[in-house]
């Protein structure tokens, strides 16, 4: 087979394999939502733009779940206050925040030394009196979320059996995960209680909630709200919507949240979070948060500079394979990720893998979004080496606990030129600290051999040749 056409079979493949995920995913996500939201479901097997997006809550959630510590960054944040006169307070400790000593004990049982960046100037605002409204944005794993939580945690009056706190996140997965931080953070505070307005949670008719915080998606808080009348949203203290990007690109949510919004007095404290800020989320930011504080923090650009690159030559997938068992075979890998190409390779390498008696875990394009999640856990925690996955299925993954990553095919577009923004995401490094990698990459024909020098050429940084066959040369790469 020509090069070109088998670098067009595979992108076909994985694009089914992609849409294929996709719908089994958005099938499930539509029936759940539209039990909860009474959102209309449409099963035509077309790959629309509400799927792509809804892919946006999933990243977020993995992304979440992959993680198990801040971002790194060494960007400065931007602040933009309402009343540019008034003094701006940023803490270097929690203590300076006069916590309840109850908080202060689960910040620390989190094992929160001091706050992050963007919690340095967001805590001092969103706990003055008079409360004050916030707009923040700043990727995924800078601290907003622990942020927002304590500030919620903070507001409430426990001795008032009613909700206090509104805290609305996209989805059904992404509240529960926000509600599990708001328990750690609580723990040393019983008497404040937790009720998530999420599909399936039916109370009877006439329930008034005693919780002093509600947490759940835009449907169903709304029907609580204002059909089912479970919740006074005049009593409503502090409101909090969480991840206003991926809420913005799921059909609904944007004129739900306003509408809840709407019901809620004008004292109540209204505070938005998102990971990015293009002008879409900035309109509708200003909907939901008037008279705002604004705070930003920029990106960290990943680099290549703290990676060692290396490539070895193959000739087919076998040969890869076997140069992959003798990378592991010389040098200690405390855990790798494995790029494939398509479905097919990646699940005949998981199983290759398991054989040699590797722990893998394998990423998949049918597997539905609890799936990988679960994958991501078990990855995260240790119980699998090695995980081995498509790139459609690690779109947008933050990687970099990982230490080696191999390509064991190289990325490429659906036009078959170097998709060198993947390239940089899956190996790449944040922040001038960045821990050290490794990333190998295999390459098996003229064709891959072209995309690593257009790689190479991009980044302008050498990929050095490995002979896997040399067991002293491997050793080396890993000093
Ligand atoms: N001050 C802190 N010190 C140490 N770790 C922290 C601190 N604040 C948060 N973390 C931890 O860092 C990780 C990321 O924090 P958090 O989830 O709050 O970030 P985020 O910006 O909300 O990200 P996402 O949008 O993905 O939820 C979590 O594991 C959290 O427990």
């Amino acid at each position: 087979m020509a090069t070109d056409s088998w670098a067009q079979a595979v992108d076909e493949q994985e694009a089914a394999a992609e849409s294929i995920g996709n719908l089994q995913i958005n099938e499930k996500d539509d029936k759940l939502n539209a039990a909860a939201n009474g959102a209309k479901t449409e099963g035509d097997g077309v790959k629309t733009e509400d799927e792509d997006k809804d892919d946006k809550a999933a990243q977020s959630l993995l992304n979440k779940l992959i993680r198990s510590n801040l971002v790194n960054t060494t960007n400065q944040v931007e602040v933009l206050q309402r009343d540019p006169s008034s003094p701006l307070y940023s803490v270097k400790s929690f203590e300076e925040l006069r916590l309840k000593p109850q908080l202060l004990q689960g910040v620390y049982a989190l094992g929160f030394n001091r706050p992050s960046k963007i919690q340095e100037t967001a805590l001092p605002m969103m706990l003055a009196e008079p409360p004050q409204n916030l707009i923040a944005q700043s990727q995924s794993g800078t601290g907003k979320t622990a942020a927002f939580v304590l500030a919620m945690l903070s507001h409430v009056d426990p001795e008032n059996k009613w909700p206090q706190c509104l805290c609305v996140s996209p989805t059904y997965e992404l509240a529960l995960q926000t509600g599990k931080v708001i328990e750690q953070m609580g723990k040393f505070y019983p008497e404040v209680q937790l009720v998530y307005a999420i599909r399936g949670n039916k109370l009877e008719r006439g329930t008034k909630l005693q919780e002093q915080i509600v947490i759940g998606t835009p449907g169903t808080v709304l029907d609580w709200c204002q059909k089912l009348k479970f919740i006074e949203p005049r009593k409503i203290k502090v409101f909090v919507l969480d991840e206003a990007d991926v809420m913005i690109a799921t059909q609904g949510h944007q004129d739900q949240s306003i509408r809840i919004q709407r019901m809620l007095p004008k004292t109540c404290q209204m505070l938005l979070f998102s990971a990015t800020f293009e002008d879409t989320v900035w309109n509708f930011a200003k909907r939901i948060v008037p008279d705002p504080n604004i705070i930003k923090l920029k990106r960290e650009e990943e680099t290549l500079d703290t990676i060692k690159q290396y490539f070895v030559i193959c000739n087919s997938k076998e040969e890869k394979f076997q140069a992959l068992c003798n990378i592991y075979g010389a040098i200690t890998i405390a855990q790798a990720m494995i790029f494939c190409h398509t479905r097919k390779t990646a699940g005949w390498l998981a199983g290759e893998l398991s054989r040699e008696g590797h722990q893998v875990a394998l990423l998949s394009g049918e597997m539905q979004v609890e799936q990988r999640a679960a994958v991501i856990e078990r990855f995260r925690d240790g119980k699998e080496k090695v995980l081995v996955t498509t790139n459609v299925c690690a779109r947008g993954i933050d990687v970099e606990q990982v230490s080696v990553v191999i390509n064991f095919d190289l990325p490429v577009d659906r036009d078959g030129n170097p998709d060198n923004e993947t390239y940089l995401h899956r190996i790449g490094r944040t922040g001038r600290f960045g821990k050290r990698g490794l990333a190998i990459n295999m390459v098996d024909s003229r064709f891959s051999m072209n995309i690593l020098n257009r790689i190479q050429e991009h980044f302008n940084k050498k990929i050095e040749k490995l002979d896997t066959d040399d067991l002293d040369e491997i050793e080396k790469i890993a000093n």
